[in-house]
């Protein structure tokens, strides 16, 4: 991935060639202005700039972080990620493993458990009930 200086991506700042930066990321948003749904002026205002305080300042969801990667031209010289180049799609990623795992011991254990209770509960109530009606009789 190739990488370049805040000044090489300044370079590239007009509406045809619209460059900005994203957590270390640089990124060509040219094609992606008329789609984005914040519209493009914010998007041309931050041009050949690092754009990343606005983009976390607005609370962009996990699609729209998705959506970085497809725009992605090359990385922020100088710019240290956390783990490795993939960090962000690792931290995408992240939240849909604990949900699995989450589901899967929901789907696992619980019902066997609440089945037994189920099962034996109103056993345990009847036969004291008759146990009391017995000995009272
Ligand atoms: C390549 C970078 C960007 C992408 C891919 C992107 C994507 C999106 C997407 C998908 C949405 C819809 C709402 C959501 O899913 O969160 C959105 C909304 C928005 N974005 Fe961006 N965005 C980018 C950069 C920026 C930047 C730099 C700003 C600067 C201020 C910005 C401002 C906004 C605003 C104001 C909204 C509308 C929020 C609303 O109406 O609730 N976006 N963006």
């Amino acid at each position: 991935m190739s990488e370049y200086t805040l000044s090489q991506v300044a370079q590239h700042k007009s509406k045809k060639d619209c460059w900005l930066v994203i957590d270390g990321r640089v990124l060509n948003v040219a094609k992606f202005l008329e789609e984005h749904p914040g519209g493009e002026e914010v998007l041309i205002e931050l041009a050949g700039k690092d754009a990343t305080q606005a983009f976390k300042e607005i609370g962009h969801s996990k699609s729209a972080q998705k959506l970085l990667l497809k725009y992605q031209v090359g990385v922020l010289k100088g710019y240290t990620f956390k783990n490795d180049a993939d960090v962000q799609v690792a931290s995408i990623q992240e939240p849909k493993k604990k949900e699995m795992s989450a589901f899967v011991i929901n789907d696992d254990h619980m019902p066997k458990y609440a089945a037994l209770v189920e099962f034996f509960l109103p056993l345990l109530v009847a036969g004291s009930y008759l146990s009391y009606r017995c000995l009272t009789a």
